[in-house]
């Protein structure tokens, strides 16, 4: 069965968008593994699926290179939002709205949740900071923009092993649904950030991680909003105040568009 996809970006996190609105199609684990396989299949570090939306102008589905749903995407919302038109997205992390401006989209993601239970955790603990550590980092800040994120600030990003460290706080049983890791570096009003994602990886940008982090440093008044976050693909703009959804602005690439057989 040939379906049309389309290849795109957020700041070098890449997507393959499959627009299943008119044409349903089923997504299995191992189905997203293989298309998002870089050698046997197109490549990419999250598969992402348009279904029909009762409630907003389309569904938004997100599945990672290791074949896991989950609920939310920043930088794919951006593409979705660029390539479809789509004022609002529904999620399973809430629901998104968004709107191109230029060369650049800004989403408006969902109100941050810090409740242990939001995360969620597997007993309560105080996630503002939460009293654990893993090597040299500890006491993350714990946030769910509609998916989760521990958030870790340090001295000195370089000097950090972001990708030796990240599987075993991704996958540490504290965390039932896994997490994705950011570690970030306060420079001036802005962040340098570099995310482990759950079910992705080191990747070079992460849109709800550059939303959770702002939101983690905006909360422990170590910068003030809006907050320009630097990542390895480049850089988002973020603002959020408390009681208020978060804001994300930054750009999305259409890299190009094929046929693939699914069989
Ligand atoms: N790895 C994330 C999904 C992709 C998020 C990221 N690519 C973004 O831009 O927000 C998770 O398992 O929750």
């Amino acid at each position: 069965m040939l379906r049309q996809f389309h290849k795109m970006h957020g700041l070098g996190n890449d997507f393959v968008i499959l627009d299943a609105r008119e044409e349903p199609l089923a997504i299995t684990e191992a189905l997203a593994r293989q298309i998002a396989d870089r050698r046997e299949g197109i490549g990419c570090d999250q598969l992402i699926l348009l279904e029909p939306s009762a409630t907003a102008d389309l569904r938004m589905r997100i599945f990672n290179a290791d074949g896991s749903e989950v609920q939310s995407c920043g930088n794919a919302t951006r593409c979705v939002v660029k390539l479809t038109g789509a004022a609002t997205i529904e999620t399973a992390g809430g629901l998104l709205s968004g709107a191109a401006h230029g060369s650049e989209v800004e989403v408006t993601l969902v109100e941050p949740r810090f409740e242990w239970d939001a995360i969620p955790l597997a007993y309560p603990l105080p996630t503002d900071p939460m009293p654990m550590g893993w090597e040299n980092l500890d006491r993350p800040y714990i946030v769910n923009v509609g998916n989760p994120h521990a958030v870790f600030f340090v001295d000195d990003l370089d000097d950090t092993d972001v990708e030796g460290i990240g599987p075993g706080i991704e996958t540490d049983p504290v965390f039932p649904e896994r997490i994705n890791v950011n570690v970030a570096q306060v420079e001036g009003n802005a962040l340098r950030l570099q995310t482990f994602e759950r079910g992705a990886g080191l990747t070079r940008a992460c849109g709800t991680g550059a939303c959770a982090t702002a939101v983690a440093a905006i909360r422990a008044r170590l910068v003030t909003s809006p907050v320009t976050v630097h990542m390895a693909g480049g850089s988002l703009s973020i603002a959020w105040a408390p009681g208020e959804p978060v804001r994300m602005r930054g750009s999305a690439t259409h890299v190009f568009k094929g046929t693939i057989d699914l069989q």
